[in-house]
């Protein structure tokens, strides 16, 4: 086949979601990963810990490192005040691609922001180049390894004030050990782990973790 996973799941989203309709393009997009192929989504029951957080915490300013066909993003956004919006930063072309698409299907191009960087590179000019001040909400679905990385970054920037939760998927499968052991032994972090089921296997564990920053600002 000539096209990608990515590619395939797109066409089948333009085909048969709701054009301007978040909750129809999610709602397609789990079906499609449940009938014909398999993504890596922070779907159902991760998806719904994100709405809970998302609605309680009403955030203004998400970041998101690890956005692939968009599927999280959408979620966040379709949640989010008029003014809020979500940052999201996708390093494979190819992905930040489809997700560009997946974004405007949803109409929500005006809340969402994807960009082709690397992480890192993007969060030392969040505050410079990007008009961020604090960020409320971080989702962390990137490369596992760089999980570790990029926090202590964030922190390093200051982005983070009393209130701010960073939420982690795939911390069991495939895994972010050492993020979790940087995570739960810090002083500036009240973290909370959820069992849950791997994104469309019903018969596979996962976890993600919720931290809620404590520390100075
Ligand atoms: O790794 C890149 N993006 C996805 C990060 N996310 C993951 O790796 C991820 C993986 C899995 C997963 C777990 C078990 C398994 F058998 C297969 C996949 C699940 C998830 O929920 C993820 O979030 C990437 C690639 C590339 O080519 N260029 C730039 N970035
Ligand atoms: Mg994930």
């Amino acid at each position: 086949k000539g096209t990608t996973r990515e590619q395939r799941a797109l066409k089948y989203l333009k085909e048969h979601a709701r054009q301007g309709d978040p909750d129809s393009v999610l709602e397609t997009f789990d079906e499609f990963c449940r009938t014909q192929e398999w993504a890596m989504n922070a779907a159902e029951e991760k998806g719904d810990i994100l709405d809970e957080i998302v609605r309680e915490l009403q955030p203004t300013t998400c970041l998101e490192l690890g956005t692939y066909c968009g599927y999280s993003a959408v979620r966040i956004a379709r949640n989010l005040s008029p003014s809020a919006r979500l940052i999201t930063i996708e390093v494979n072309p190819d992905y930040a691609a489809v997700a560009r698409e997946v974004v405007k299907l949803a109409g929500l191009q005006d809340k969402i922001e994807v960009i082709n960087l690397d992480s890192a590179d993007v969060i030392r000019e969040l505050k410079t180049k990007y008009d961020v001040t604090k960020l409320d909400l971080v989702f962390l679905d990137h490369w596992k390894y760089l999980y570790i990385r990029d926090i202590k970054l964030i922190e390093e920037e200051k982005l983070l004030k009393k209130g701010s939760v960073v939420f982690a998927d795939n911390v069991i499968i495939p895994g972010a050990p050492g993020y979790l052991e940087y995570i739960r032994g810090s002083k500036n972090y009240k973290s909370t782990f959820y069992s849950v089921h791997f994104e469309y296997m019903d018969d596979m564990k996962d976890g993600v973790e919720k931290s809620v920053y404590i520390g100075d600002e």
